[in-house]
């Protein structure tokens, strides 16, 4: 059964909390999940492995810590949404690269259309993570990662920022090898696939679409 993280944090609780609220606006919404990226981020990366390396301070020489260049990353952001995490995480690890998969929602189906798929030509080589900040039916995760894995990368983690519990379900029922990362795990789903309380449409609260 594949892992589920709860990243706890009182700044990233607080910040969600923002984001929730009906009265915040695009601009805020927007910077407020570039934030919450930035700490997911974090989290994510937290087993990279290091290497020694001798370098000289001002006083001596030392023994320091640097990350292993082998292991390179890619980030992959599932349009729309997927777009106000990648931003965040960019901003931490600059040198990792950047691919893209579109999947929408089939709004009376669920069931997510792919419509892009775009990812840097050495994907093999790099430990991947697949953001999106929504995880409701867990359709789209679940066509994302199936889609992903076939490309085979080194490794692949799911990172979103709220879960519903039948998407955790789902997912880990299709891909029990994948970690999933989330700040908060929501109460379910209502009839038209939202999370509740959750946040409304993130894709249309991120770029002001609605
Ligand atoms: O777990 P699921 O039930 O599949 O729902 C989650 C998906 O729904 C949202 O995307 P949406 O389809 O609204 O597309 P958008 O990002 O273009 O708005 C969200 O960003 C996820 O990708
Ligand atoms: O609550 C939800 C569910 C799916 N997609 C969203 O953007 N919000
Ligand atoms: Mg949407």
């Amino acid at each position: 059964m594949s892992s589920i993280t709860i990243i706890n944090h009182p700044l990233i609780a607080h910040k969600l909390t923002l984001m929730r609220r009906e009265e915040t606006s695009t601009a805020k919404f927007r910077s407020l999940l570039k934030e919450i990226s930035l700490l997911l981020a974090y989290e994510v990366t937290r087993d990279l492995p290091l290497k020694s390396e001798e370098i000289q301070t001002p006083l001596r020489v030392m023994q320091a810590p640097v990350l292993a260049p082998e292991k390179k990353m890619v980030v992959i952001s599932i349009m729309r949404a997927g777009q106000g995490i990648l931003d965040g995480m960019l901003e931490l690890i600059p040198s990792a690269r950047v691919g893209h998969i579109g999947l929408y929602r089939d709004p009376r189906t669920l069931i997510p259309i792919e419509y892009y798929l775009k990812v840097p030509h050495d994907v093999e080589e790099r430990d991947m993570f697949i953001v999106d900040p929504m995880l409701a039916t867990g359709n789209t995760a679940v066509a994302a990662i199936g889609r992903l894995k076939e490309l085979n990368p080194t490794s692949i983690k799911f990172v979103c920022l709220l879960a519903a519990p039948e998407g955790l379900d789902h997912v880990q029922e299709e891909h029990p090898d994948i970690p999933i990362y989330t700040t908060a795990i929501d109460e379910g789903l209502d009839e038209h696939g939202y999370i509740l309380p959750g946040l409304g449409d993130a894709g249309d609260r991120l770029f002001g679409t609605k």
